[in-house]
Formats: C-alpha cells, structure tokens, sequence
C-alpha cells in the first residue's frame, strides 16, 4: 500500500484561450476548470484509479483545502490529511493558441512541527511505500522530507524540485526528477538522453536506489540496478503537459506494487502519462486498457 504526502497541495485551475497572451488586455477564456492538484495528490488519484491501495496525506487549509478533500472523497481516494492554518494555495495553467504558462503561488506558510502530525498520519497507514511528491510550502525545509525517509520501515520516493532534491541527505528507493530538474541538481549537461541518463547514474551515489529521470517528448530514463532502460515517448496529440511527471512516476508504482520488473514499470508509466498530457488540467483520464496501451511503448538499455 502506497502513502502520498503533498506538503504543498494546490487547486490547479486550468484556462484556455485561442488567441495569443498580450497585456494590457482583457482576455476571454474558451474554458476553465478546477482539480486537486499538488504532485503528491496527482498520483493518489492516479493510483486509485488504477486499483493500486494508497491513501493521501499532506497539509490543507481554508476553502482550496476544502475542495481537494471533497474532490479526493468524490473520486473514492482515501485521505488522512493534516488541517492548517492559511489557504492552500491556486495554481493556473494558461494555454493560450498552444502555448502554455504556469503561474503556481508558494503556499502558506507552516510551521515544522506540522511535520510531527503528518508523521502520525504515515505510520497510522502501515504503508510499505511512501511517495512524498511536490514543492515545499514556506516555513519548511529539505529535513522535512528526510524525516519522512527516517520514519518508518517503508521506502521513500520523491518527486520534488532540483534545488530541493540536492538538499536531501536520506537513503531513498526513487526519485523523478524531470530534465531542468536533473540538470538543477546535479549540474550535468542533460541537452540529450544520453546525457540525462549518465547524469541520473550518478546521482544514484546520493542516496537514490533508483531515479526516474522523466523527459517530456523524449521520453523516460529509469536508472537502478536493471541498469539504464530508455523509453521513447509515444507520438500523441498533447494538449497539457501538467500533472504528466506525476502520471508517468504513478504508472511505475502501480506496476512495482502489482509484482512488475522494471521495464514493465516503464512501460506502465509512459503509457499512463501519454494518457494525461492528452487533456487539459489533473483530473483522472481513461485508463481502462493501460496494459494494451503500454505494449505500445518500446524500451532499451542506454
Ligand atoms: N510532448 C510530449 N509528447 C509525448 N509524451 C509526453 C510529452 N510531454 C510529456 N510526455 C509524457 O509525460 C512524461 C512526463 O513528462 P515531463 O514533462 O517530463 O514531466 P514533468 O511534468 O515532471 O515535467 C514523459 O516521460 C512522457 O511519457
Ligand atoms: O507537472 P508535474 O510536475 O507532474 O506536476 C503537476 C503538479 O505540480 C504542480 O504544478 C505543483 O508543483 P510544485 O509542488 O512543484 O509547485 C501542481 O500545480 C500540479 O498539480
């Protein structure tokens, strides 16, 4: 059974126009919409949907918190979150004429010892997988996450941001860095996958059994000890890249929990993610034939 932790959850509104963003204007939106949002809550929705035992945690507060706990009880996710004061934050993706801009707010600022209650929350759950996943709200450091990995006998995977990731000083199974992300944290040139996947080896010595280095129309890389599998992207119609690193990383968890090698878990997670970018905003997509889907996607060792 999985656990997710979204320090930093968020409402992602999602709002599309045809024509070009300009200032000084006021622009009308064809459509707009609003999810439970946050990288964390993403994937639990995913992994429900999926069939696959998790239960949401992280930090809510104010009216945005509100709706995501009443969205996640809508789609059957089980939750077990931390109330705080503050409002969880609003994230907008604009898609304007297929360009698209993500305004994301910082949070509300927490104070540590929320980290206490959010550890009684994990270890209430026995899970045997925990997948801390997002930004850190202010008020909050990288130790946050390292308590999470030094709580309990799960294992830890991460999906958070490069400056973050290079703080960290845990012993994790995973992290998903995407290509800015693995180039913040360690530096490397990732300009090709060859480069991305030496760069994700490496970072393996800072206490990462695995990394899931996530590459948007290039694909994944999936280093560990299966080595270094490379799956290409499928040729789809995008329509919204966000929440794609969270479905991809979901679909690898999903298929480890249900007993799959690595590849197979590659597979699992490129075709789950081919799946969300298809449409706009984080709510859940069809993915009844997931495993016809993913015998569409080709893998190779670098
Ligand atoms: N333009 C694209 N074409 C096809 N698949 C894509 C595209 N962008 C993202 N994906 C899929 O979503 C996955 C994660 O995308 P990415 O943008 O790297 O994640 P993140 O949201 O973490 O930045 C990719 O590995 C790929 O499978
Ligand atoms: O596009 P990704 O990396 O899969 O994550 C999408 C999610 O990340 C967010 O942009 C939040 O990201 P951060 O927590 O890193 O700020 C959410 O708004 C959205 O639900």
């Amino acid at each position: 059974m999985i656990v997710t932790v979204t320090y930093n959850p968020a409402v992602d509104q999602t709002i599309q126009f045809d024509e070009q963003m300009a200032p000084d204007r006021v622009m009308r939106a064809d459509s707009a919409q609003f999810d439970a949002g946050g990288k964390g809550i993403n994937a639990a929705q995913l992994l429900t949907a999926m069939d696959c035992p998790c239960v949401a945690t992280g930090l809510l507060g104010g009216f945005t918190g509100s709706f995501i706990r009443e969205t996640l009880q809508e789609d059957g996710v089980e939750t077990a979150f931390v109330d705080v004061d503050g409002t969880t934050r609003l994230n907008t993706t604009a898609i304007a004429a297929a360009e698209e801009y993500k305004l994301n707010q910082s949070g509300p600022t927490v104070g540590a010892s929320v980290v206490d209650a959010l550890l009684e929350q994990v270890r209430a759950q026995s899970p045997d997988r925990v997948l801390v996943g997002g930004s850190l709200p202010p008020g909050l450091s990288p130790d946050a996450i390292d308590r999470i990995a030094a709580g309990g006998d799960w294992e830890t995977i991460v999906d958070t941001g490069g400056d973050v990731l290079r703080e960290l000083d845990g012993q994790y199974g995973l992290c998903k860095p995407n290509r800015a992300e693995l180039g913040d944290a360690t530096g490397a040139d990732v300009s090709t996958v060859e480069g991305c996947a030496d760069a994700a080896d490496t970072f393996r010595d800072r206490g990462f059994d695995r990394v899931l280095a996530s590459l948007g129309a290039d694909g994944a890389v999936l280093v560990g000890d299966a080595g270094r599998l490379y799956a290409e992207a499928l040729d789809i119609d995008v329509v919204d890249t966000v929440g794609a690193g969270d479905a991809l990383l979901s679909g690898v968890l999903s298929a480890w929990e249900a007993g799959a090698d690595d590849e197979t878990a590659l597979r699992t997670g490129v075709a789950v993610s081919s799946q969300v970018v298809q449409r706009a905003g984080t709510a859940v997509p069809d993915l009844d034939d997931i495993e016809t889907l993913r015998e569409n996607v080709t893998v190779r060792q670098l």
